[in-house]
Protein backbone atom coordinates (compact mmCIF):
# COMPACT_ATOMS: atom_id res chain seq x y z
CA UNK A 1 0.00 0.00 0.00
CA UNK A 2 1.50 3.31 -1.14
CA UNK A 3 1.76 6.47 0.90
CA UNK A 4 -0.75 9.45 0.18
CA UNK A 5 0.94 12.75 -0.95
CA UNK A 6 -1.39 15.47 0.67
CA UNK A 7 -1.59 18.49 -1.83
CA UNK A 8 -1.74 21.74 -0.69
CA UNK A 9 -2.84 24.42 -3.18
CA UNK A 10 -1.67 27.61 -2.77
CA UNK A 11 -3.15 29.34 -5.57
CA UNK A 12 -5.37 31.61 -3.68
CA UNK A 13 -2.51 33.04 -1.79
CA UNK A 14 0.71 32.64 -2.66
CA UNK A 15 -0.54 32.93 -6.46
CA UNK A 16 -2.33 35.86 -5.22
CA UNK A 17 0.89 37.21 -4.65
CA UNK A 18 1.99 38.04 -8.73
CA UNK A 19 1.85 41.16 -9.33
CA UNK A 20 -1.31 41.58 -11.57
CA UNK A 21 -2.84 38.33 -10.27
CA UNK A 22 -5.06 39.71 -7.54
CA UNK A 23 -8.56 37.79 -7.39
CA UNK A 24 -12.37 39.26 -6.34
CA UNK A 25 -14.14 37.23 -3.86
CA UNK A 26 -15.89 35.09 -6.48
CA UNK A 27 -13.23 34.48 -8.90
CA UNK A 28 -11.49 32.98 -5.48
CA UNK A 29 -14.33 30.83 -5.07
CA UNK A 30 -14.85 29.81 -8.21
CA UNK A 31 -11.18 28.25 -8.18
CA UNK A 32 -11.51 26.86 -4.90
CA UNK A 33 -14.51 24.96 -5.90
CA UNK A 34 -12.43 23.53 -9.23
CA UNK A 35 -9.81 22.59 -6.88
CA UNK A 36 -12.04 20.87 -4.88
CA UNK A 37 -13.69 19.25 -7.75
CA UNK A 38 -9.80 18.14 -8.31
CA UNK A 39 -9.80 16.43 -5.19
CA UNK A 40 -7.13 18.83 -3.62
CA UNK A 41 -6.60 18.06 -0.13
CA UNK A 42 -5.99 21.61 1.09
CA UNK A 43 -6.67 24.73 -0.29
CA UNK A 44 -4.85 27.42 0.97
CA UNK A 45 -7.87 30.61 0.60
CA UNK A 46 -5.59 33.45 1.60
CA UNK A 47 -4.47 35.58 4.22
CA UNK A 48 -7.27 36.68 6.35
CA UNK A 49 -5.57 39.72 8.49
CA UNK A 50 -4.37 40.87 4.91
CA UNK A 51 -7.34 43.56 4.27
CA UNK A 52 -11.30 42.83 4.96
CA UNK A 53 -11.53 41.97 1.10
CA UNK A 54 -8.94 38.73 1.67
CA UNK A 55 -10.60 37.90 5.18
CA UNK A 56 -14.41 37.54 2.81
CA UNK A 57 -12.61 35.73 0.53
CA UNK A 58 -11.19 33.35 2.72
CA UNK A 59 -14.56 33.59 4.35
CA UNK A 60 -16.21 32.80 1.40
CA UNK A 61 -14.48 30.08 0.33
CA UNK A 62 -14.64 28.20 3.64
CA UNK A 63 -18.72 28.53 3.07
CA UNK A 64 -18.78 26.59 0.11
CA UNK A 65 -15.86 24.18 -0.21
CA UNK A 66 -16.89 21.31 1.79
CA UNK A 67 -14.69 18.35 0.67
CA UNK A 68 -11.34 19.54 0.74
CA UNK A 69 -9.87 21.64 4.05
CA UNK A 70 -9.52 25.36 4.05
CA UNK A 71 -6.81 26.67 4.74
CA UNK A 72 -5.85 30.71 5.97
CA UNK A 73 -2.32 31.87 6.38
CA UNK A 74 -1.47 34.00 9.85
CA UNK A 75 2.04 35.56 10.98
CA UNK A 76 2.83 34.67 13.88
CA UNK A 77 1.12 37.05 15.77
CA UNK A 78 -2.07 36.70 18.05
CA UNK A 79 -4.11 39.22 15.80
CA UNK A 80 -3.36 37.65 12.71
CA UNK A 81 -4.34 34.25 14.14
CA UNK A 82 -7.76 35.43 15.26
CA UNK A 83 -8.85 36.71 11.82
CA UNK A 84 -7.84 33.46 10.18
CA UNK A 85 -9.86 31.75 13.13
CA UNK A 86 -12.81 33.61 12.11
CA UNK A 87 -12.52 33.37 8.53
CA UNK A 88 -12.41 29.80 8.75
CA UNK A 89 -15.46 29.34 11.11
CA UNK A 90 -17.83 28.00 9.13
CA UNK A 91 -15.18 25.70 7.43
CA UNK A 92 -16.13 21.73 7.65
CA UNK A 93 -12.78 21.05 7.58
CA UNK A 94 -10.21 23.98 8.85
CA UNK A 95 -6.31 24.37 9.19
CA UNK A 96 -4.61 27.38 10.61
CA UNK A 97 -1.14 27.71 8.66
CA UNK A 98 1.11 29.99 10.85
CA UNK A 99 4.75 31.14 9.77
CA UNK A 100 7.51 33.24 11.45
CA UNK A 101 10.89 33.22 9.19
CA UNK A 102 14.09 31.43 10.93
CA UNK A 103 16.94 32.50 8.92
CA UNK A 104 19.30 34.44 10.12
CA UNK A 105 18.88 37.28 7.55
CA UNK A 106 15.50 37.25 8.04
CA UNK A 107 15.59 37.38 11.57
CA UNK A 108 18.47 39.88 11.88
CA UNK A 109 17.12 42.18 9.43
CA UNK A 110 13.06 41.36 8.80
CA UNK A 111 12.05 41.03 11.94
CA UNK A 112 14.41 41.87 14.35
CA UNK A 113 14.08 39.43 16.89
CA UNK A 114 16.53 37.09 18.62
CA UNK A 115 15.90 33.71 17.75
CA UNK A 116 14.85 32.51 20.96
CA UNK A 117 11.91 35.24 20.73
CA UNK A 118 11.55 33.47 17.24
CA UNK A 119 11.07 30.38 19.15
CA UNK A 120 8.65 31.46 21.73
CA UNK A 121 6.47 33.89 18.76
CA UNK A 122 6.28 30.31 17.38
CA UNK A 123 5.06 28.59 19.63
CA UNK A 124 2.66 30.97 21.09
CA UNK A 125 1.04 31.27 17.77
CA UNK A 126 0.48 27.45 17.19
CA UNK A 127 -0.93 27.10 20.64
CA UNK A 128 -3.48 29.81 20.02
CA UNK A 129 -3.98 28.74 16.65
CA UNK A 130 -4.86 25.18 18.56
CA UNK A 131 -7.43 27.31 20.32
CA UNK A 132 -9.79 27.54 16.71
CA UNK A 133 -8.78 23.92 15.29
CA UNK A 134 -6.65 20.92 15.92
CA UNK A 135 -4.85 21.13 12.25
CA UNK A 136 -2.48 23.69 12.56
CA UNK A 137 0.34 23.94 10.39
CA UNK A 138 3.67 25.68 10.86
CA UNK A 139 6.39 27.01 8.39
CA UNK A 140 9.88 28.25 9.22
CA UNK A 141 10.05 30.89 6.64
CA UNK A 142 13.26 30.88 4.75
CA UNK A 143 14.10 27.22 6.08
CA UNK A 144 16.00 26.63 2.92
CA UNK A 145 18.81 29.15 4.26
CA UNK A 146 18.25 28.53 7.95
CA UNK A 147 20.71 26.82 10.10
CA UNK A 148 20.16 23.10 10.84
CA UNK A 149 20.51 23.39 14.55
CA UNK A 150 18.00 26.06 14.80
CA UNK A 151 15.83 24.75 12.67
CA UNK A 152 15.36 21.36 14.73
CA UNK A 153 14.67 23.54 18.00
CA UNK A 154 11.65 25.11 16.49
CA UNK A 155 9.90 22.41 14.67
CA UNK A 156 10.34 19.72 18.00
CA UNK A 157 8.61 23.38 19.46
CA UNK A 158 5.93 23.62 17.63
CA UNK A 159 5.23 20.05 17.12
CA UNK A 160 5.21 19.56 20.77
CA UNK A 161 2.62 22.87 20.98
CA UNK A 162 0.14 20.93 18.66
CA UNK A 163 1.15 21.42 15.47
CA UNK A 164 0.08 18.71 12.62
CA UNK A 165 2.18 19.82 10.04
CA UNK A 166 5.44 21.36 9.60
CA UNK A 167 6.41 22.82 6.03
CA UNK A 168 9.91 23.60 5.12
CA UNK A 169 9.40 26.37 3.05
CA UNK A 170 12.50 27.64 0.41
CA UNK A 171 11.19 30.66 0.25
CA UNK A 172 13.92 32.37 -2.35
CA UNK A 173 13.79 29.20 -4.16
CA UNK A 174 17.52 28.95 -3.69
CA UNK A 175 18.13 25.31 -2.92
CA UNK A 176 19.59 22.54 -5.13
CA UNK A 177 17.70 19.14 -5.32
CA UNK A 178 20.55 16.80 -3.68
CA UNK A 179 20.80 19.69 -0.96
CA UNK A 180 16.95 20.21 -0.16
CA UNK A 181 16.60 16.23 -0.09
CA UNK A 182 18.96 16.19 2.52
CA UNK A 183 17.55 19.21 4.29
CA UNK A 184 14.47 17.38 4.57
CA UNK A 185 16.37 14.07 5.72
CA UNK A 186 18.46 15.58 8.41
CA UNK A 187 15.43 17.05 10.12
CA UNK A 188 13.13 13.47 10.27
CA UNK A 189 15.88 11.86 11.66
CA UNK A 190 17.05 14.53 14.04
CA UNK A 191 14.21 16.28 15.22
CA UNK A 192 12.98 14.02 17.93
CA UNK A 193 8.98 13.66 18.12
CA UNK A 194 9.04 14.20 13.93
CA UNK A 195 6.77 10.76 13.66
CA UNK A 196 4.37 13.60 15.20
CA UNK A 197 3.84 15.69 12.30
CA UNK A 198 3.55 15.26 8.42
CA UNK A 199 6.63 17.02 6.89
CA UNK A 200 5.52 18.93 3.58
CA UNK A 201 7.51 21.64 1.51
CA UNK A 202 6.69 24.67 -0.50
CA UNK A 203 9.07 25.68 -3.04
CA UNK A 204 10.04 28.73 -5.34
CA UNK A 205 11.08 28.51 -8.98
CA UNK A 206 13.83 31.27 -8.91
CA UNK A 207 16.65 29.23 -10.37
CA UNK A 208 13.63 27.06 -11.96
CA UNK A 209 13.86 23.88 -9.85
CA UNK A 210 10.49 24.11 -7.71
CA UNK A 211 9.45 21.10 -9.30
CA UNK A 212 12.72 19.17 -8.90
CA UNK A 213 13.21 20.40 -5.37
CA UNK A 214 9.58 19.45 -3.83
CA UNK A 215 10.22 16.04 -5.88
CA UNK A 216 13.26 15.16 -4.44
CA UNK A 217 11.75 16.42 -0.65
CA UNK A 218 8.89 13.50 -1.27
CA UNK A 219 12.00 10.97 -1.96
CA UNK A 220 13.20 12.11 1.48
CA UNK A 221 9.62 11.57 3.19
CA UNK A 222 8.02 14.54 2.74
CA UNK A 223 4.26 13.80 2.47
CA UNK A 224 2.73 17.10 1.53
CA UNK A 225 3.51 19.31 -1.56
CA UNK A 226 2.31 23.00 -1.22
CA UNK A 227 1.99 24.45 -5.18
CA UNK A 228 0.07 26.36 -7.16
CA UNK A 229 -1.85 25.52 -10.91
CA UNK A 230 0.54 26.47 -13.60
CA UNK A 231 3.13 27.67 -11.20
CA UNK A 232 1.81 31.20 -10.53
CA UNK A 233 3.23 32.67 -7.15
CA UNK A 234 5.42 35.08 -5.86
CA UNK A 235 8.59 36.25 -8.29
CA UNK A 236 9.16 32.92 -10.51
CA UNK A 237 6.60 30.93 -8.79
CA UNK A 238 5.84 28.11 -7.04
CA UNK A 239 5.55 24.57 -7.51
CA UNK A 240 3.20 23.66 -10.41
CA UNK A 241 0.48 21.20 -9.22
CA UNK A 242 0.13 19.83 -12.71
CA UNK A 243 3.93 19.07 -12.72
CA UNK A 244 3.99 17.58 -9.09
CA UNK A 245 1.12 15.35 -9.84
CA UNK A 246 1.99 13.94 -13.24
CA UNK A 247 5.50 13.51 -12.03
CA UNK A 248 4.33 10.97 -9.35
CA UNK A 249 1.15 9.56 -11.21
CA UNK A 250 3.98 9.05 -14.28
CA UNK A 251 6.49 7.63 -12.37
CA UNK A 252 4.62 5.59 -10.09
CA UNK A 253 7.73 2.72 -10.60
CA UNK A 254 9.84 5.14 -8.45
CA UNK A 255 7.38 7.63 -5.86
CA UNK A 256 6.56 5.74 -3.19
CA UNK A 257 3.36 7.62 -2.60
CA UNK A 258 0.45 9.29 -4.98
CA UNK A 259 -2.38 11.81 -4.64
CA UNK A 260 -5.73 11.58 -4.61
CA UNK A 261 -5.86 14.36 -7.38
CA UNK A 262 -9.03 13.30 -10.27
CA UNK A 263 -6.33 14.34 -13.21
CA UNK A 264 -9.12 14.72 -15.59
CA UNK A 265 -9.45 18.47 -14.36
CA UNK A 266 -6.09 19.69 -14.54
CA UNK A 267 -6.23 21.25 -18.05
CA UNK A 268 -9.45 22.72 -17.42
CA UNK A 269 -8.81 24.14 -13.70
CA UNK A 270 -5.44 25.79 -15.10
CA UNK A 271 -7.63 27.62 -18.08
CA UNK A 272 -9.54 28.97 -15.64
CA UNK A 273 -6.68 30.14 -13.80
CA UNK A 274 -5.06 31.53 -16.62
CA UNK A 275 -8.77 33.42 -17.59
CA UNK A 276 -9.47 34.88 -14.32
CA UNK A 277 -5.77 35.98 -13.49
CA UNK A 278 -5.26 36.51 -17.06
CA UNK A 279 -1.69 35.22 -17.08
CA UNK A 280 -1.73 33.08 -20.15
CA UNK A 281 0.04 29.66 -20.04
CA UNK A 282 3.78 29.56 -22.36
CA UNK A 283 2.71 26.93 -25.37
CA UNK A 284 5.54 24.16 -23.99
CA UNK A 285 4.50 24.44 -20.53
CA UNK A 286 4.78 20.95 -19.07
CA UNK A 287 1.24 19.21 -19.03
CA UNK A 288 -0.91 22.59 -19.66
CA UNK A 289 0.40 24.00 -22.51
CA UNK A 290 -1.07 24.07 -25.90
CA UNK A 291 2.16 22.34 -27.44
CA UNK A 292 2.61 19.32 -24.65
CA UNK A 293 1.53 16.82 -26.84
CA UNK A 294 1.76 18.32 -30.17
CA UNK A 295 4.24 16.60 -32.57
CA UNK A 296 5.30 18.55 -35.07
CA UNK A 297 7.87 16.78 -36.46
CA UNK A 298 7.49 13.97 -39.39
CA UNK A 299 9.23 11.44 -37.79
CA UNK A 300 7.71 11.86 -34.35
CA UNK A 301 4.37 11.98 -36.09
CA UNK A 302 5.14 8.74 -37.44
CA UNK A 303 6.14 6.72 -34.75
CA UNK A 304 2.93 8.04 -32.49
CA UNK A 305 0.63 6.96 -35.51
CA UNK A 306 2.49 3.24 -34.74
CA UNK A 307 2.58 3.60 -31.26
CA UNK A 308 1.30 6.71 -29.15
CA UNK A 309 4.06 6.06 -26.38
CA UNK A 310 7.11 5.94 -28.76
CA UNK A 311 7.03 9.66 -28.01
CA UNK A 312 4.19 10.46 -25.03
CA UNK A 313 4.59 9.30 -21.75
CA UNK A 314 1.45 10.57 -20.65
CA UNK A 315 -2.29 10.32 -22.45
CA UNK A 316 -3.12 13.88 -23.27
CA UNK A 317 -6.62 12.80 -22.54
CA UNK A 318 -6.24 11.69 -18.87
CA UNK A 319 -5.51 15.26 -18.00
CA UNK A 320 -8.38 16.73 -19.41
CA UNK A 321 -7.51 17.90 -23.00
CA UNK A 322 -10.07 17.09 -25.31
CA UNK A 323 -11.79 14.09 -22.74
CA UNK A 324 -14.36 14.59 -25.45
CA UNK A 325 -14.96 13.96 -29.21
CA UNK A 326 -18.58 15.32 -28.91
CA UNK A 327 -18.93 18.03 -31.19
CA UNK A 328 -21.20 21.18 -30.04
CA UNK A 329 -22.54 23.77 -32.96
CA UNK A 330 -25.84 25.50 -33.24
CA UNK A 331 -27.86 22.24 -33.77
CA UNK A 332 -26.90 21.08 -29.72
CA UNK A 333 -29.42 21.35 -27.33
CA UNK A 334 -29.39 21.87 -23.73
CA UNK A 335 -28.92 18.57 -22.50
CA UNK A 336 -25.95 17.79 -24.44
CA UNK A 337 -24.33 21.46 -23.26
CA UNK A 338 -24.88 20.56 -19.72
CA UNK A 339 -23.16 17.43 -20.03
CA UNK A 340 -20.38 18.64 -21.97
CA UNK A 341 -19.88 21.47 -19.14
CA UNK A 342 -20.05 18.66 -16.51
CA UNK A 343 -17.10 16.92 -18.13
CA UNK A 344 -15.45 19.71 -18.00
CA UNK A 345 -15.97 20.35 -14.27
CA UNK A 346 -18.54 23.13 -14.75
CA UNK A 347 -21.44 23.09 -12.51
CA UNK A 348 -24.01 26.11 -13.51
CA UNK A 349 -25.98 26.84 -9.99
CA UNK A 350 -29.09 27.85 -11.00
CA UNK A 351 -31.42 26.80 -14.14
CA UNK A 352 -30.97 30.70 -15.09
CA UNK A 353 -27.79 30.51 -15.03
CA UNK A 354 -28.06 27.22 -17.67
CA UNK A 355 -30.05 29.25 -19.31
CA UNK A 356 -28.16 32.36 -19.81
CA UNK A 357 -25.01 30.82 -20.53
CA UNK A 358 -26.92 28.23 -23.05
CA UNK A 359 -28.20 31.50 -24.86
CA UNK A 360 -24.58 32.59 -25.60
CA UNK A 361 -23.67 29.97 -26.47
CA UNK A 362 -26.25 29.49 -29.26
CA UNK A 363 -25.17 33.43 -30.37
CA UNK A 364 -21.44 31.92 -30.85
CA UNK A 365 -22.53 28.72 -32.40
CA UNK A 366 -23.95 30.96 -35.02
CA UNK A 367 -20.74 32.72 -35.62
CA UNK A 368 -18.66 29.83 -35.40
CA UNK A 369 -19.15 26.35 -36.90
CA UNK A 370 -17.97 23.89 -33.94
CA UNK A 371 -17.41 25.16 -30.28
CA UNK A 372 -14.41 23.47 -28.97
CA UNK A 373 -14.18 22.92 -25.01
CA UNK A 374 -11.70 25.97 -24.93
CA UNK A 375 -14.92 28.25 -25.95
CA UNK A 376 -17.15 26.29 -23.62
CA UNK A 377 -14.35 27.72 -20.67
CA UNK A 378 -14.22 31.31 -22.39
CA UNK A 379 -17.91 31.34 -22.58
CA UNK A 380 -18.46 30.69 -18.77
CA UNK A 381 -15.69 32.44 -17.73
CA UNK A 382 -17.48 35.43 -20.01
CA UNK A 383 -21.01 34.64 -18.47
CA UNK A 384 -19.59 34.88 -15.19
CA UNK A 385 -17.77 37.87 -15.50
CA UNK A 386 -20.81 39.91 -16.43
CA UNK A 387 -22.52 38.46 -13.79
CA UNK A 388 -20.62 39.42 -11.56
CA UNK A 389 -22.57 42.85 -10.81
CA UNK A 390 -21.41 45.22 -13.01
CA UNK A 391 -22.44 48.58 -12.70
CA UNK A 392 -20.90 49.33 -16.20
CA UNK A 393 -22.13 47.41 -19.19
CA UNK A 394 -20.97 47.29 -23.06
CA UNK A 395 -24.39 47.64 -25.19
CA UNK A 396 -22.76 48.09 -28.17
CA UNK A 397 -19.98 49.06 -30.10
CA UNK A 398 -19.08 49.72 -33.86
CA UNK A 399 -15.71 50.16 -34.85
CA UNK A 400 -14.91 52.15 -38.42
CA UNK A 401 -11.21 51.21 -39.76
CA UNK A 402 -9.96 51.62 -43.21
CA UNK A 403 -6.74 51.31 -44.38
CA UNK A 404 -4.86 54.71 -44.49
CA UNK A 405 -7.78 56.19 -42.88
CA UNK A 406 -7.75 57.13 -38.91
CA UNK A 407 -10.31 54.37 -36.52
CA UNK A 408 -13.33 55.54 -35.32
CA UNK A 409 -15.45 53.60 -32.24
CA UNK A 410 -18.73 54.67 -30.95
CA UNK A 411 -19.99 52.68 -28.26
CA UNK A 412 -22.64 53.16 -26.08
CA UNK A 413 -22.27 52.03 -22.18
CA UNK A 414 -24.52 51.23 -19.94
CA UNK A 415 -23.59 53.05 -17.04
CA UNK A 416 -25.96 51.91 -13.61
CA UNK A 417 -28.49 51.36 -15.76
CA UNK A 418 -28.69 54.58 -18.18
CA UNK A 419 -27.07 54.31 -21.80
CA UNK A 420 -24.48 56.58 -22.48
CA UNK A 421 -23.24 56.89 -26.09
CA UNK A 422 -19.63 58.28 -27.24
CA UNK A 423 -17.22 58.17 -30.41
CA UNK A 424 -13.73 58.72 -30.86
CA UNK A 425 -10.85 58.38 -33.17
CA UNK A 426 -7.74 56.14 -32.35
CA UNK A 427 -4.45 55.09 -33.88
CA UNK A 428 -6.32 51.79 -34.46
CA UNK A 429 -9.69 50.14 -33.99
CA UNK A 430 -8.96 48.98 -30.42
CA UNK A 431 -6.93 52.38 -29.69
CA UNK A 432 -10.83 54.02 -30.53
CA UNK A 433 -12.94 51.66 -28.53
CA UNK A 434 -10.70 52.13 -25.65
CA UNK A 435 -10.59 56.17 -26.12
CA UNK A 436 -15.09 55.79 -26.40
CA UNK A 437 -14.97 53.95 -23.61
CA UNK A 438 -12.70 56.74 -21.73
CA UNK A 439 -14.68 59.68 -22.85
CA UNK A 440 -17.86 58.27 -21.27
CA UNK A 441 -15.70 56.93 -17.36
CA UNK A 442 -12.47 59.57 -17.59
CA UNK A 443 -11.21 56.72 -15.98
CA UNK A 444 -7.60 57.91 -15.41
CA UNK A 445 -6.02 54.51 -15.62
CA UNK A 446 -2.82 53.28 -17.24
CA UNK A 447 -2.84 50.46 -19.23
CA UNK A 448 0.09 48.02 -18.53
CA UNK A 449 -0.93 44.87 -20.17
CA UNK A 450 -2.74 44.32 -23.34
CA UNK A 451 -2.53 40.87 -24.86
CA UNK A 452 -4.80 38.27 -27.82
CA UNK A 453 -4.93 34.98 -27.46
CA UNK A 454 -6.76 32.86 -29.72
CA UNK A 455 -8.55 30.33 -27.64
CA UNK A 456 -8.88 27.87 -30.29
CA UNK A 457 -7.56 27.42 -33.94
CA UNK A 458 -8.86 28.81 -37.30
CA UNK A 459 -9.99 32.43 -38.50
CA UNK A 460 -12.98 31.82 -36.71
CA UNK A 461 -11.60 31.49 -33.39
CA UNK A 462 -12.78 33.74 -30.07
CA UNK A 463 -10.24 35.46 -29.54
CA UNK A 464 -9.48 35.80 -25.54
CA UNK A 465 -8.22 39.64 -24.79
CA UNK A 466 -6.66 40.14 -21.26
CA UNK A 467 -6.04 44.02 -19.56
CA UNK A 468 -4.01 44.91 -16.68
CA UNK A 469 -4.85 48.60 -15.43
CA UNK A 470 -3.69 50.71 -12.53
CA UNK A 471 -4.74 53.46 -10.96
CA UNK A 472 -3.73 54.68 -7.54
CA UNK A 473 -1.53 51.99 -7.28
CA UNK A 474 -4.17 49.35 -7.41
CA UNK A 475 -3.42 46.79 -10.26
CA UNK A 476 -6.16 44.41 -11.52
CA UNK A 477 -6.64 42.69 -14.86
CA UNK A 478 -10.06 42.07 -17.04
CA UNK A 479 -10.93 39.52 -19.59
CA UNK A 480 -13.31 39.17 -22.89
CA UNK A 481 -13.97 36.67 -25.16
CA UNK A 482 -15.21 37.39 -28.16
CA UNK A 483 -15.10 36.16 -32.30
CA UNK A 484 -14.80 39.85 -32.76
CA UNK A 485 -11.25 40.66 -31.39
CA UNK A 486 -12.28 44.30 -31.07
CA UNK A 487 -15.23 43.44 -29.14
CA UNK A 488 -12.88 41.23 -26.67
CA UNK A 489 -10.75 43.59 -26.31
CA UNK A 490 -13.58 46.20 -25.41
CA UNK A 491 -15.53 43.81 -23.13
CA UNK A 492 -12.09 42.99 -21.62
CA UNK A 493 -11.29 46.80 -20.93
CA UNK A 494 -15.04 47.55 -19.32
CA UNK A 495 -14.74 44.45 -17.11
CA UNK A 496 -11.13 45.60 -15.70
CA UNK A 497 -12.91 49.17 -15.39
CA UNK A 498 -15.52 47.62 -13.27
CA UNK A 499 -13.08 46.39 -11.20
CA UNK A 500 -10.48 49.13 -10.50
CA UNK A 501 -13.09 51.99 -10.32
CA UNK A 502 -15.87 49.94 -7.63
CA UNK A 503 -12.97 47.83 -5.70
CA UNK A 504 -15.23 46.74 -3.19
CA UNK A 505 -14.63 43.24 -2.76
CA UNK A 506 -10.99 42.82 -3.94
CA UNK A 507 -8.63 40.55 -1.91
CA UNK A 508 -5.84 43.02 -1.47
CA UNK A 509 -4.11 45.91 -3.19
CA UNK A 510 -0.98 44.93 -4.71
CA UNK A 511 1.52 47.99 -5.67
C1 LIG B 1 6.91 34.28 2.30
C2 LIG B 1 5.52 34.79 2.21
O1 LIG B 1 4.92 34.61 1.20
S1 LIG B 1 4.88 35.53 3.53
C3 LIG B 1 3.31 36.13 3.02
C4 LIG B 1 3.48 37.39 2.26
N1 LIG B 1 2.19 37.93 1.91
C5 LIG B 1 1.86 39.18 2.20
O2 LIG B 1 2.62 39.92 2.81
C6 LIG B 1 0.55 39.67 1.69
C7 LIG B 1 -0.31 40.30 2.77
N2 LIG B 1 0.37 41.26 3.56
C8 LIG B 1 -0.22 42.40 4.02
O3 LIG B 1 -1.33 42.73 3.68
C9 LIG B 1 0.52 43.22 5.01
O4 LIG B 1 1.93 43.05 4.83
C10 LIG B 1 0.11 42.85 6.49
C11 LIG B 1 -1.35 43.21 6.69
C12 LIG B 1 0.28 41.35 6.74
C13 LIG B 1 0.97 43.61 7.49
O5 LIG B 1 0.91 44.97 7.17
P1 LIG B 1 1.66 46.04 8.10
O6 LIG B 1 1.17 45.90 9.49
O7 LIG B 1 1.46 47.35 7.44
O8 LIG B 1 3.21 45.61 8.12
P2 LIG B 1 4.26 45.56 6.93
O9 LIG B 1 3.74 44.70 5.84
O10 LIG B 1 4.71 46.92 6.55
O11 LIG B 1 5.49 44.84 7.66
C14 LIG B 1 5.38 43.52 8.12
C15 LIG B 1 5.53 43.47 9.65
O12 LIG B 1 5.26 42.13 10.07
C16 LIG B 1 6.42 41.55 10.71
N3 LIG B 1 6.43 40.16 10.37
C17 LIG B 1 6.70 39.62 9.15
N4 LIG B 1 6.50 38.30 9.21
C18 LIG B 1 6.11 38.02 10.45
C19 LIG B 1 5.74 36.80 11.07
N5 LIG B 1 5.71 35.68 10.39
N6 LIG B 1 5.36 36.83 12.37
C20 LIG B 1 5.36 38.00 13.06
N7 LIG B 1 5.68 39.19 12.51
C21 LIG B 1 6.06 39.17 11.21
C22 LIG B 1 7.58 42.34 10.11
O13 LIG B 1 8.73 42.25 10.92
C23 LIG B 1 6.97 43.75 10.10
O14 LIG B 1 6.93 44.21 11.44
P3 LIG B 1 7.22 45.77 11.84
O15 LIG B 1 6.04 46.52 11.28
O16 LIG B 1 7.24 45.73 13.32
O17 LIG B 1 8.52 46.14 11.21
C1 LIG C 1 4.28 31.57 4.06
C2 LIG C 1 5.38 30.73 3.52
C3 LIG C 1 5.09 29.27 3.60
C4 LIG C 1 5.75 31.08 2.13
O1 LIG C 1 4.94 31.36 1.28
C5 LIG C 1 7.17 30.99 1.77
O2 LIG C 1 8.01 30.86 2.67
O3 LIG C 1 7.47 31.07 0.57
MG1 LIG D 1 5.80 31.17 -0.75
Amino acid sequence: MKDNLIVFDTTLRDGEQSPGASMTREEKVRIAKALERMRVDVIEAGFPVASQGDFEAVQAVARSVRESTVCGLARALGADIDRAGEALAEAKSARIHTFIATSPIHMKRKLRMEPDQVLEHAVKAVKRAREYTDDVEFSPEDAGRSEIEFLCRILEAVIAAGARTVNIPDTVGYNLPDQFAQLIRTLRERVPNSDKAVFSVHCHNDLGMAVANSLAAVMSGARQVECTINGLGERAGNAALEEVVMAVRTRQDFFPCDTNIDISQIVPTSRLVSGITGFPVQPNKAIVGANAFAHASGIHQDGVLKERQTYEIMNAEDVGWHASRMILGKHSGRNAFRARLRELGIELETEEELNTTFQRFKELADKKHEIYDEDLQALVTDANLAAENERFKLSWLKVVSETGETAIASVTLNVDSIERQASAPGGGPVDAAYKAIDSILQSNTELLLYSVNSITSGTDAQGEVTVRLKKNGRIVNGQGADTDIVMASAKAYVNALNKILYPVERAYPQV
